[in-house]
């Protein structure tokens, strides 16, 4: 059987950080892991991290959960029938509900084959301290990430003090008293955690009622370099409601674009060494007015 691990968290929260994490510690291990990824947006941005030779397939501008599950449960398949693995991480988007991205894995297609062990929560902790700013649609799917996990990862600690620290962690538990509980930075812990894991069914598991969420997705093209301060200096203006952005910006005297990522107010640059489309996709609510400066 193939050990399954499903991957929730909101956007920016860290889960393909863990991804990479894991996909390390696992081939360490001396497993070979597959990956399942879904990307909110038409742009494969976080595919690009997963390196080669590891078995990929994503499903771009959809969710795993709800109209997605039939697609998902496809990919699935594919990938079990062309490739051999033993562990299967699935990353969902940061718009997803945990328990209804379960609905591919348990298709009965699959019931000889994946073990499924647990839904691990990525948490942005400072967010968490922030919730009460959230739309109520927002913040409702981001506290029934938390809910439903088997392991939660309160990540980002570098970013609080000591206090903070300690509320945050507490609140969560609060929440979600029957999971694991860690403090992480970058997403990082031993994947013997995840080892650890055996998730009880889950097809019973209550709901709450999200309502309706106004995420949308916008590409923004550049037709030429930017000034990197004034690129920062426009990020600055946006909407608390720009939940995300990440993508290839191209800037004032370098060869190639830089990789770009921007979560919860924090800009994140690293250098490039391939020429990669110069483009942004930018994820919120209310975003149809935000253009480049
Ligand atoms: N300061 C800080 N930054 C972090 C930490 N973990 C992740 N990040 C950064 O946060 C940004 C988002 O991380 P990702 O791992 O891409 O988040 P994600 O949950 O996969 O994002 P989506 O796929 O868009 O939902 C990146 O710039 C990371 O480098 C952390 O613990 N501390």
């Amino acid at each position: 059987m193939i050990d399954v691990y499903l991957f929730s968290g909101f956007l920016g929260s860290g889960k393909t950080t863990l991804l990479k994490n894991m996909l390390i510690q696992i081939k360490e291990a001396g497993l070979k892991p597959a990956v399942f990824m879904n990307e909110l947006g038409e742009l494969a941005i976080d595919s690009d991290e997963v390196e080669d030779g590891v078995p990929l397939k994503e499903l771009l501008d959809g969710c795993i959960c709800c109209t997605g599950s039939e697609k998902s449960e496809a990919q699935i398949q594919t990938l079990l029938a062309e490739e051999t693995f033993d562990v299967l991480l699935i990353e969902t988007t940061g718009a997803a509900h945990p328990v209804e991205a379960l609905d591919a894995i348990f298709s009965p297609l699959f019931a000889e084959k994946l073990n499924f062990r647990g839904i691990v929560t990525v948490a942005d902790s400072k967010r968490w301290l922030d919730r009460d700013r959230m739309s109520p649609q927002i913040r409702s799917l981001f506290l029934e990430q938390i809910r439903h996990a088997d392991l939660i990862l309160a990540n980002k600690m570098d970013l609080l003090d000591e206090k903070e620290q300690g509320d945050a962690v507490f609140g969560m538990q609060s929440l979600n008293s029957k999971a694991q509980i860690v403090q992480t930075a970058n997403s990082k812990i031993p994947y013997k955690l995840l080892q650890n894991l055996s998730a009880g069914t889950k097809g019973t598991v209550e709901k709450a009622e999200i309502g309706k969420l106004n995420l949308n997705t916008k590409v923004l093209r550049f037709e030429q370099p930017v000034n990197r301060e004034r690129f920062e200096d426009w990020l600055r203006t946006l909407p608390e409601t720009v939940y995300r952005i990440k993508g290839y910006v191209p800037l004032d005297g370098d060869k190639y674009p830089h990789a770009f990522q921007y979560a919860y107010g924090m800009a994140q640059w690293l250098p490039e060494y391939m020429k990669m489309q110069p483009q942004i996709v930018v994820i919120g609510e209310g975003i149809d007015g935000v253009e480049l400066p």
